[in-house]
């Protein structure tokens, strides 16, 4: 049971792809049940288990996982409707010796396992299914899915129903887009991969713990990296976009806009056309606060011209032209109806829309939510798993916005800043608890720093 960060995510073809490159599928499903097997007898310690099993290969991990934990000395009983349908499924339901119970009249167990659907829906479950997998989940203790929770949707992460919310998931070989991608995520609970022996691979990953550069001996503030933020209409916004880029590490963080006050650290100037005309400046930061009044084109265009490495934020996003050609490095941090803004109606999952956005921008694009999605424009995707709530709240923006400046300016490439400041920016959170304010945010990345 491995943790998914830094794991390849595969969609439902790629994962049919990887295993048919394995050979023998007989073996692999025996290697999957009894992956199974291992894990649930482990999370079930001396708990009666009541595993449900479908009618596709998913049932079939379910009907093996039975054979082997009863074998073990545990407690389990299979409830199913359908009679299984694939060659493997019926080949372990043939090897599963004790008695099946109708899905509708099972008595609960305190260890609930759903091996109903996995990679292999193509509609919603039937209601009388559904209602089982409730009652029955409602009355456990502990809820395990195997591969992933029935009713969601492998690719995509939507719900064509609703499953109930699962303590574990049992993810087989990889995780798939659905452990991650709102809504079926929530409904995962924690992922857990279970290696059957797939080599898989893949250009999405599972954002992974980054790499970051600390300083040394020779270091300077320059050589940390220079960070300016433009500012504009909302003094506050671009304040929390500088003192995140501070917190997150940078050297040196020059304030372009109007305001008094500490941190002392904080280098504050007027704004003017030529503020970005110095060589040690490693990254620019725009968006946090601008606003749209007059002017703020203007301040755009001279960040772009400027050559710098570019983060583009917030209101910055709406005046963006996404076509026009930059020369500069760029991370676009769009939430949901900024991403909407700029390329319109998302086609795909998440992954796919944020892919081909970061394509068409040449540019990393950080697709905000509680499913931030990165994507580069050479293809490479990585999906952060499973950030508080409580980033939802003004100002939490800002604070990533500074802290990708500070790794773009730290020189790290733009698709590892990106992935850094949204660890450090969910691992912050994560300090912060609950309730937390966006100042709460900024501070607390030096903690996780
Ligand atoms: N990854 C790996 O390496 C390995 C993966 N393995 C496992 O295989 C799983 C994928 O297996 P799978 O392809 O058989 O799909 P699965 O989800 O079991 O169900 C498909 C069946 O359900 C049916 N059906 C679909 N929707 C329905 C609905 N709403 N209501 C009712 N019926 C519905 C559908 O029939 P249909 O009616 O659509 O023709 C079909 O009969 C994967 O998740 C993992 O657990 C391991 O065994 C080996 C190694
Ligand atoms: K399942």
């Amino acid at each position: 049971m491995t943790p998914i960060d830094g794991y390849p995510i595969l969609t439902t073809a790629a994962m049919r792809a990887a295993e048919e490159a394995c050979g023998d599928p007989a073996m692999l499903m025996e290697r999957a049940g009894a992956a199974v097997a291992a894990a649930v007898g482990r999370l079930a310690g001396g708990s009666a288990i009541l595993i449900l099993c479908g009618p596709g290969n998913n049932g079939g991990d379910g009907y093996v996982a039975a054979r082997l934990m009863t074998a073990a000395g545990h407690a389990v009983r299979v409830a199913a409707d359908d009679e299984p349908r694939s060659a493997l499924a019926i080949d372990a339901r043939r090897r599963w010796t004790g008695p099946v119970e109708p899905l509708g009249t099972a008595l609960p167990a305190p260890i609930l396992v759903d091996a109903l659907f996995g990679t292999g829906l193509t509609r919603p479950l039937e209601n009388r299914t559904a209602a089982a997998l409730h009652r029955l989940a409602d009355a456990a203790s502990l809820r395990i899915a195997i591969d992933l929770p029935s009713g969601v949707a492998t690719d995509d992460g939507t719900v064509p129903t609703m499953p109930p919310r699962f303590d574990v998931t049992l993810a087989l070989a990889a995780p798939k887009p659905a452990h991650l991608l709102q809504p079926a995520a929530r409904q995962a609970g924690r992922v857990r991969v279970l290696d059957i022996g797939v080599p898989v691979t893949g250009d999405a990953h599972v954002l992974a713990r980054p790499v970051l550069p600390d300083p040394g001996p020779e270091s300077h503030k320059y050589s940390r990296g220079m960070v300016a933020v433009v500012g504009g209409d909302m003094a506050g916004a671009a304040e929390l976009a500088s003192l995140a880029a501070m917190r997150a590490g940078a050297g040196y963080v020059l304030y372009l806009g109007e305001g008094q006050g500490p941190p002392h650290g904080l280098v504050r100037r007027r704004w003017s056309p030529d503020a970005l005309d110095d060589p040690r400046i490693g990254a620019v930061v725009i968006g946090p606060g601008l606003g749209r009044g007059d002017g703020t084109g203007a301040r755009l265009a001279t960040a772009i011209g400027s050559g710098h490495e570019l983060v583009i934020d917030g209101d910055a996003l709406r005046l963006l032209d996404v076509d026009a050609p930059r020369t500069a490095t760029t991370i676009l941090t769009p939430h949901a109806g900024e991403f909407a803004h700029l390329f319109g109606k998302a086609w795909g999952s998440k992954i796919d829309a944020t892919r081909m956005a970061a394509r068409r921008a040449d540019a990393v694009i950080v697709h905000k939510g509680a499913d931030t999605v990165i994507a580069a424009p050479d293809g490479r995707v990585a999906v952060s798993a499973g950030s508080s709530d409580w980033l939802s709240a003004a100002g939490t923006g800002d604070v990533l916005a500074g802290a990708a400046g500070a790794m773009l300016a730290a020189g790290l490439p733009p698709f590892e800043a990106a992935g850094a400041a949204v660890w450090l920016h969910r691992a912050a959170a994560a300090v912060c608890g609950r309730s937390f304010i966006a100042d709460d945010l900024a501070a607390a990345l030096s903690r996780v720093r």
